[in-house]
């Protein structure tokens, strides 16, 4: 029997922990990917995480499952010059994207005789991105949705196969429905957060402080706001019409909490407590379906030159995988914050005792 091979577009968070779930089940299935940034794909030809680097599209044409795993706007763009190649018979196209309606549509002009779209969206994630922030075990008992009009459930079952290693549970949905439910549980939760940070930051334009002493809650409810712009500007631009439907909503919810804070109904602003916790607390005793945590440590930089590059010197030295880092706060004769992330507590641990032996201050994550 011939090798499998499977191609990806975009092999950043998502991508990547396909690609590694993929690879840690079958070592032997080809995986070429595509990416627009050449150090992704240095990386994961370093790291094994894939076997070809392909410069464009042009290696689909002998792929069996091609994996679209870009930011949503483009795979509906990566779909158009699909539908113009020449793909392998019975190939399976499938993709990631968070909103399903649009990129359902765009599929349908994928009609060459025997190529099968399947549209796909597993529901784990992080607000972190990129490909050294993948793992294999990302998706771990995650819900992942499957949108497929067309598919034999022979082609269900040979996708299924491939991202076993995944261990999600797969749920079969229309893509109404599915855009409407992910619209509810997480475009709308991303723009509540990211509204919220903004207004908290302009409402303390002019005491910068205030923003600082921000406690667990708002940093739990805005945790979100990190994400991705680009992805998450292409998801909304990809569910517009349900999330202005949703969002009406959630306003006049407010609308009616402002009210009776003015008319002082207690009872009201009692209910609105209780219910909430009643619904959020059975959510809470579910199985734990939620993300893999990150170790973050901050980490206050001297304002020397090649400080941060002595860092992650240090880091490389004594083999402690990185899995990102962003500096904080940089300004001019101040020092600046480093966050440095790990994937793991112990190389979190051991970057914290050898950084803290140096001449850097942890700041937080002690
Ligand atoms: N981040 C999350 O938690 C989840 C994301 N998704 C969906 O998965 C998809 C990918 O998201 P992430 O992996 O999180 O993003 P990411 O930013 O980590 O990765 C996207 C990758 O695509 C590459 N890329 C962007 N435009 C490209 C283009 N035109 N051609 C080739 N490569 C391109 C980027 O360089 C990057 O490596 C998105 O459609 C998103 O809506 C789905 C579930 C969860
Ligand atoms: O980080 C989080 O809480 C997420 O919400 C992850 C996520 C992001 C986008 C999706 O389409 C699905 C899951």
């Amino acid at each position: 029997m011939s090798t499998t091979e499977v191609f990806i577009n975009g092999l950043g968070l998502i991508g990547s922990s396909l690609a590694r779930a993929i690879k840690k089940k079958n070592e032997e299935i080809v995986i070429t990917a595509a990416d627009k940034d050449k150090d992704t794909l240095d990386y994961a030809i370093a790291n094994k995480i894939i076997d070809r680097a392909a410069g464009n599209l042009a290696a689909v044409k002998t792929a069996d499952i091609i994996i679209l795993a870009t930011p949503v706007d483009q795979i509906v763009t990566t779909l158009h010059e699909l539908s113009k190649m020449q793909l392998k018979k019975d190939a399976i196209v499938t993709d990631v994207g968070s909103t399903k309606q649009t990129v359902l549509k765009a599929a349908k002009e994928l009609i060459q005789p025997n190529v099968t779209f399947i549209g796909g969206h597993p529901m784990a994630g992080s607000h972190k991105a990129g490909v050294t922030a993948g793992r294999a075990d990302l998706f771990e008992n995650a819900f992942y949705f499957l949108v497929a009009p067309k598919a034999k459930d022979k082609q269900i079952e040979k996708l299924q196969l491939l991202l076993q290693e995944t261990n999600v549970k797969w749920f079969e949905v229309d893509a109404s429905t599915h855009d409407k439910l992910v619209g509810q549980i997480s475009h709308l939760p991303h723009i509540i957060a990211a509204t919220l940070v903004n207004r908290t930051q302009d409402e303390f334009a002019d005491s910068p402080l205030g923003m600082k002493m921000a406690a667990g809650g708002f940093k739990s409810i805005t945790r979100i706001a990190s994400s991705d712009p680009d992805m998450w500007s292409a998801i909304l631009k990809t569910n517009t019409t349900i999330l202005t439907t949703q969002l009406a909503k959630y306003q006049q919810q407010l609308s009616e909490v402002q009210d009776d804070l003015k008319n002082g109904n207690q009872e009201n602003l009692y209910n609105l407590f209780f219910q909430a916790k009643n619904s959020r607390d059975k959510l809470s005793n579910q199985k734990k379906y939620i993300l893999p945590d990150f170790y973050d440590l901050f980490v206050n930089i001297p304002d020397k030159v090649g400080a941060i590059a002595r860092v992650t010197q240090l880091l490389a030295c004594n083999k402690i995988n990185l899995v990102n880092l962003q500096i904080l706060e940089i300004r001019e004769e101040i020092d600046g914050i480093l966050q440095l992330t790990f994937m793991k507590e112990i190389d979190y641990e051991k970057a914290k005792k050898i950084l803290s032996g140096q001449e850097y201050r942890i700041v937080k994550g002690e």
